[in-house]
């Protein structure tokens, strides 16, 4: 039997929107944000989708896009579990500060290797690698026994937390993940066979 597994990034932060790093840092949504994040919502529920069990980070904007998404498919009260596991990757000295400005100071070519290479941690900060190096365990032990048991797990959470487990799931090398973006409120669903390779993947898009 194969489950699902459906990922979320939160919507649009107030970091987001100012162009600061934001990392373990705790923003709210934008009203986009709380738009995105409810339009998650609709979409997994206009497919039929409905969760058994969800995992957030321990992070306000995940946890609320989590509520929003349950909220639209008449769930408030399923069973969520908050982990600091699934957090955003720790930006380090970079948090706080404005992406513009950090180019300036370092050039462009420094920041986007800090912002989207595989193992080259920003200052004080964690690279992709030790990010995937929290989530993938926790995926492997916590939330991936309830897809093979045939569930469907929704998982809301953050750009790098999650690129560290679409490479791990999707097999993707330390290049081709620098070039891998995830967009805002788009859900992502996985179908999973019982060995745990992926059956199908698609992104619910407009
Ligand atoms: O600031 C951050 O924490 C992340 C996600 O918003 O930014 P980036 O896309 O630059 O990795």
């Amino acid at each position: 039997m194969s489950g699902t597994l459906i990922l979320v990034r939160h919507g649009q932060s107030e970091w987001n929107l100012k162009n600061l790093f934001t990392g373990w840092r705790d923003p709210g949504l934008t009203e986009k944000g709380h738009e995105e994040a409810k339009d998650a919502g609709r979409r997994l529920k206009a497919r039929g989708f409905k969760p058994d069990i969800a995992y957030t980070s321990v992070l306000s904007r995940a946890q609320v896009t989590n509520d929003h998404i349950l909220k639209e498919l008449g769930r408030e009260d399923l069973e969520t579990i908050r982990d600091q596991a699934l957090n955003e990757r720790d930006y380090g000295d970079l948090s706080g500060l404005n992406k513009d400005d950090a180019r300036e100071k370092w050039g462009e070519e420094q920041v986007h290797v800090w912002r989207r290479s595989y193992d080259t941690p920003p200052p004080g900060g964690e690279s992709l690698k030790d990010t995937g190096a929290r989530v993938w365990p926790y995926f492997l032990h916590e939330i991936l026994p309830h897809v093979l048991r045939g569930e469907t797990v929704l998982v809301a959470a953050h750009g790098n937390s999650l690129r560290a487990l679409v490479m791990a799931l999707d097999g993707l090398s330390g290049d081709e993940i620098v070039k891998m973006e995830i967009a805002t409120g788009v859900p992502i669903v996985y179908k999973l066979n019982a060995d745990s390779t992926v059956a199908s993947k698609e992104v619910l898009e407009d």
